[in-house]
């Protein structure tokens, strides 16, 4: 059965991804099991670097990151069997390794697909300081990386490319987004083709990082307006930095989260279009001047 490779910064959020999309596909399991004897049998599994008890410390050194790259490599390849959903929780950050991922999945004739987790670096710096984990009851405590080992798995960090058949189809997943639980179902067990919509895109290779841009220069956009509404109250003219045009706020005053469900949505109109990165400011203005007309 399938192969779903997350793919993210260290302290991205995969984990917690990747329990997402396991307690979905468990659902649908239970849901369909009464009517569908193929699903019935199947089982989820996730593997990750602490269900091999692997630390984040093997990441200073090549030697033993390869070691634990092997065992976790290993451990997918022996999991993924005509029954079994394996989600493969790690970085995955080298395309050379997503490859022979996808290529083990092919060999046994099922599909496989990459979710990438996309969270601007400086979230998951902030993330990464967060000692719990986990949602209520099943809290544990996560193994934070050291700032050196962190910054240096960011640098070497080899985003997928949806044009290549190892990283298609590609979900991207930003922070603020659900998962498409239902698209990776559809795509993974029913084997739909992926339609490109708002969860999945199609962009060249030379846009790496437009998704971190994208939220970046959105969110700079709306805290400069949370300031000038406490400074100067509702309403006025609003120069945006790096922006040419002005923002003009209606007399009534506009709440966070006005903001960001208009942000999300101009993000999500905008995901699959690699939009100039120095025009993506001006162009949110632009949005939020027609949204608050
Ligand atoms: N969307 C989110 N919003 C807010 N906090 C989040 C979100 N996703 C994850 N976190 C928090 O960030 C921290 C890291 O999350 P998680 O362990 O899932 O990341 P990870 O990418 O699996 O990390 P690692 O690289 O160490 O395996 C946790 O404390 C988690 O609660």
């Amino acid at each position: 059965m399938p192969l779903i490779m997350i793919s993210g910064f260290p302290a991205s959020g995969k984990t917690t991804r990747a329990n997402q999309i396991r307690d979905f596909f468990n659902a649908k399991i239970t849901e369909q099991s009464a009517s569908d004897s193929r699903v019935a049998k199947f089982k989820v599994h996730v593997v990750s670097d602490d269900s091999l008890g692997v630390s984040r410390e093997v990441y200073r050194e090549a030697r033993p990151e390869k070691d634990a790259r092997a065992t976790f490599y290993a451990t997918v390849k022996r999991l993924l069997s005509s029954n079994d959903i394996v989600i493969a929780d790690g970085m995955n950050y080298i395309k050379g390794y997503r490859y022979q991922l996808h290529c083990e999945a092919k060999a046994l004739l099922t599909p496989s697909c990459v979710v990438h987790v996309g969270v601007p670096a400086e979230k998951c710096k902030e993330w990464n300081a967060t000692k719990e984990f986990g949602e209520e009851s099943a809290q544990a405590v996560r193994e934070p990386y050291a700032p050196d080992v962190l910054d240096n798995l960011i640098f070497r960090y080899e985003e997928p490319n949806p044009m290549t058949r190892w990283d298609s189809p590609l979900f991207v997943v930003p922070w603020m987004d659900d998962i498409p639980g239902e698209d990776i179902w559809n795509a993974m067990v029913n084997n739909d083709a992926v339609k490109p919509h708002l969860a999945t895109v199609l962009k060249p290779a030379t846009e790496a990082n437009y998704l971190q841009v994208l939220d970046k220069a959105t969110q700079d956009v709306v805290s400069v307006v949370l300031e000038h509404q406490k400074t100067n109250g509702p309403g006025g003219s609003v120069a945006i930095p790096e922006a040419s045009n002005k923002l003009e706020l209606p007399p009534t005053h506009i709440g966070l989260p006005q903001l960001q469900r208009m942000r999300r949505q101009f993000i999500s109109f905008n995901r699959q279009h690699t939009a100039e990165k120095s025009r993506l400011k001006s162009m949110f203005v632009e949005y939020l001047n027609k949204e608050l007309e």
